[in-house]
């Protein structure tokens, strides 16, 4: 993989100080450039600390990165992998965030990392949600985010009824029903970080690709209601400042 990214365009968000925008002419840049920064701050935590964490999101987006992520010569067996966020299936699921992550990121250098699943046969929601929270309590190296088209992030969804409990959770990870938001497709019944649990993680990425999602970013950022626009977590939760990655 290439070891070093090609620079971004330059962009004044509206909301500036606690994000950074990085936008790429095309996918192949985007996707290599945030492998890049992905692969630095792993290497600086293995360095540092011996271990370092990672968080990935789901959905459709952010695949690309962890495929060029996969050929990055770390020492992956010093790396532990989770979830952002999981729907409530089985991990072997093909619309599951593990299958995703397993068939894109743990391959090639990759293999060797430990992957932490949330959900695994027998396992009971409650239960799935005590894992996450337990393996959470190790430092978070960075957590990758994304956005769906209605503004939710991780699985926090604009309208639910358990959506106000996840933002002011005192736990890392949360149980979310989200039952009732087209957003949430086929799969209402999820597993999400919350603030509390995104603001341990040392760096913070947000993968965003389209104009459209562009457009809907901007809104973000202009709005003050994370209730309406969940995806303002990713720069109004204290701590690292929001790397936003875009490209067409
Ligand atoms: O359901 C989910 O959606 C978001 C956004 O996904 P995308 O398909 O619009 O890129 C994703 O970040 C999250 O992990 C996933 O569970």
């Amino acid at each position: 993989m290439p070891t070093s990214a090609p620079p971004p365009i330059e962009y004044d968000p509206p909301s500036p100080g606690r994000v950074k925008f990085n936008a790429y002419p095309d996918a192949d840049a985007w996707a290599w450039s945030c492998a890049v920064m992905l692969a630095a701050s792993l290497r600086r935590d293995l360095a540092e600390r011996g271990h370092a964490r990672l968080l990935l999101s789901g959905g459709t987006t952010p695949a690309p990165v962890y495929r060029a992520l996969s050929k990055a010569p770390l020492d992956w067996d010093n790396i532990d992998v989770a979830l952002v966020d999981e729907r409530w299936l089985q991990p072997d699921d093909p619309d599951s965030n593990a299958r995703l992550v397993r068939e894109n990121l743990l391959q090639n250098h990759a293999k060797a990392a430990h992957f932490e699943p949330m959900t695994r046969l027998g396992r009971t929601l409650d239960e799935a949600v005590a894992s996450a929270n337990a393996h959470a309590r190790q430092a978070t190296t960075a957590a990758v985010l994304g956005m769906g088209e209605d503004g939710h992030t991780a699985s926090l969804f604009p309208g639910a009824r358990d959506l106000p409990r996840a933002l002011s959770s005192k736990s890392d990870y949360v149980s979310f029903d989200a039952s009732g938001c087209p957003g949430a497709g086929p799969w209402p019944l999820r597993i999400s970080l919350t603030p509390l649990g995104l603001s341990k993680a040392r760096e913070r990425l947000l993968l965003v690709r389209g104009d459209a999602k562009r457009r809907l970013l901007d809104r973000a950022l202009d709005s003050d209601d994370a209730s309406v626009m969940p995806v303002r977590i990713a720069f109004t939760t204290p701590g690292a400042t929001l790397q936003i990655h875009w490209c067409p």
